[in-house]
């Protein structure tokens, strides 16, 4: 249930520690029929990671993207200004399958990529886990019922 579908784009996002990974993970999902709407960043210059976060979260949110990619140093930075969203639910992934899990059991519709803590095959094994992840609903849709609950 709730599949990934290439109906809708992937948003995507990235601070200066993160755009070089994003390079390589939006190519990755075009070479597999992805469309991807990338919001920057896309140079190794200093920025603020919330002006790219927000959007790619806002996208999300909206239904204007199916699901999202962040990218930035340590993951953190990314993954708590994208839960500031309602509709958000951003998981830090460093493992494939910790993004597995994400999906499965968390309904996670961000994945956010650590790139200074992993290398970056391991980054396109967690980007491709999470997006052909199912959720698999039954105990699992109850507690991700209630993260929204507040
Ligand atoms: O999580 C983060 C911020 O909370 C990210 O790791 C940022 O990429 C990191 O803070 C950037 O650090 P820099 O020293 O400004 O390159």
């Amino acid at each position: 249930m709730n599949t990934f579908d290439k109906s809708r784009p992937v948003a995507i996002g990235a601070d200066h520690a993160g755009y070089e990974y994003k390079t390589v993970l939006a190519n990755m999902l075009r070479e597999q029929g992805y469309e991807v709407k990338d919001f920057g960043t896309n140079s190794p210059d200093s920025v603020d990671y919330p002006d790219f976060a927000h959007p790619v979260s806002i996208a999300v949110e909206s239904g204007e993207a199916a699901w999202g990619v962040l990218v930035c140093g340590s993951a953190n930075g990314v993954a708590i200004t994208a839960n500031k969203h309602q509709g958000i639910r951003a998981a830090i992934c460093w493992l494939e399958e910790i993004a597995k899990l994400a999906r499965q059991h968390n309904n996670a519709n961000i994945v956010c990529i650590p790139a200074r803590f992993i290398p970056t095959p391991t980054a396109e094994a967690i980007v491709q886990a999470f997006a052909t992840t199912e959720f698999e609903g039954g105990r699992h849709a109850n507690r991700v019922g209630k993260i929204a609950c507040m």
